[in-house]
């Protein structure tokens, strides 16, 4: 099959967010198709679109994510320019993107997925285990709060946002002993000089998805379809099509901290989920194994299994 390769009159347009991770990951993406396609740079443009989750006043007041509502909250701009033509493709961050996407767009293109674990990131201790009692941990994410508050009640978690430079300052300042950042933003980002220690699944399981770049583009737009057909990394969209089988079927339910993560050995996909109260006071979890094509249904089937254990009240939270 030819496809109609874009040329600098008809340069496909590549949308992303503006922060420094967003950034890299849309380059990242450029830098991929350019290779696989034997095309120069100047064939695409770089559009970069604010979300309502860029909005400076938002981060600053360092609200909860959930008081703002996160449903699309780093995606809604972007994909309306997207179905509005505007942009061609669109390069998110797969841990912010909805199970279902809008009708007219596809998400069926995944780049190697990086790191997928939590980072500790403290400026005095080592781990978790080494906080000492009462310590101050800075978060907004709702998993990583419910997850250190289960394994150490006696923790005080304040909410903590803004961007890598940000939340060092932060530690710096005093603010907070410790914080937690994805291991893949700090490598997609070079930032080798912040400190941080990879915490394993088995003490923090990470993030639906996370790690993981998804290029999203119109349903009916041909051309983009096969150029991203040729960039797509199989391995990462089965282990992907587990996880958010697993979200999907637990979303709607509830907001509840979600955790959950696939992995493969040969034809074999492990996965591990983890449900929480969002105080921290329960936590339900679960790992199987199985064929990678039955993956999805795995996800589905343990979604069902934690809801069953779950009991009355599991999702009732203030
Ligand atoms: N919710 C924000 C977000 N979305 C993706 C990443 C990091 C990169 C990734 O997980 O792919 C982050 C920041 C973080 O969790 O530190």
């Amino acid at each position: 099959m030819t496809i109609a390769l874009p040329t600098p009159a008809q340069r496909l347009k590549i949308g992303t967010r503006g922060s420094p991770l967003a950034l890299a990951q849309a380059h990242e993406t450029r830098t991929r198709l350019m290779a696989a396609f034997d095309l120069p740079e100047d064939v695409f443009e770089i559009v970069v679109i604010k979300t309502t989750g860029d909005d400076a006043a938002l981060i600053a007041a360092d609200r909860p994510l959930k008081e703002i509502g996160n449903k699309g909250l780093f995606t809604k701009e972007i994909e309306e320019q997207l179905l509005s033509g505007g942009i061609d493709i669109a390069v998110h961050s797969m841990k912010d993107m909805p199970v279902e996407q809008p009708a007219g767009l596809v998400l069926d293109c995944n780049l190697p997925r990086e790191n997928t674990a939590d980072a500790f990131v403290s400026l005095t201790y080592a781990s978790i285990a080494g906080l000492p009692q009462g310590a101050t941990v800075g978060t907004s994410s709702l998993r990583r709060r419910a997850q250190l508050l289960n394994r150490r009640p006696d923790l005080n978690v304040v909410e903590f946002r803004g961007n890598v430079q940000t939340r060092l300052k932060k530690l710096g300042d005093g603010v907070a002993e410790a914080t937690f950042l994805a291991m893949a933003g700090l490598n997609r980002l070079g930032m080798a000089d912040v400190p941080r220690a990879a915490i394993a699944p088995e003490e923090m399981l990470p993030a639906i998805a996370q790690g993981a770049i998804g290029i999203e583009r119109r349903a009916d737009d041909s051309r983009t379809a096969a150029m991203l057909a040729a960039i797509h990394h199989a391995e990462t969209g089965q282990r992907l099509a587990a996880e958010r089988a697993f979200l999907a079927a637990l979303d709607g339910s509830c907001e509840t901290p979600i955790a959950g993560l696939a992995t493969l050995d040969g034809g074999t996909l492990r996965l591990r989920g983890e449900i929480l109260r969002t105080d921290g006071s329960e936590a339900l979890a679960d790992d199987v194994t199985g064929a990678v094509e039955d993956g999805a249904e795995m996800g589905r089937a343990m979604a069902a299994k934690l809801l069953g254990l779950a009991g009355d009240g599991f999702f009732d939270w203030k």
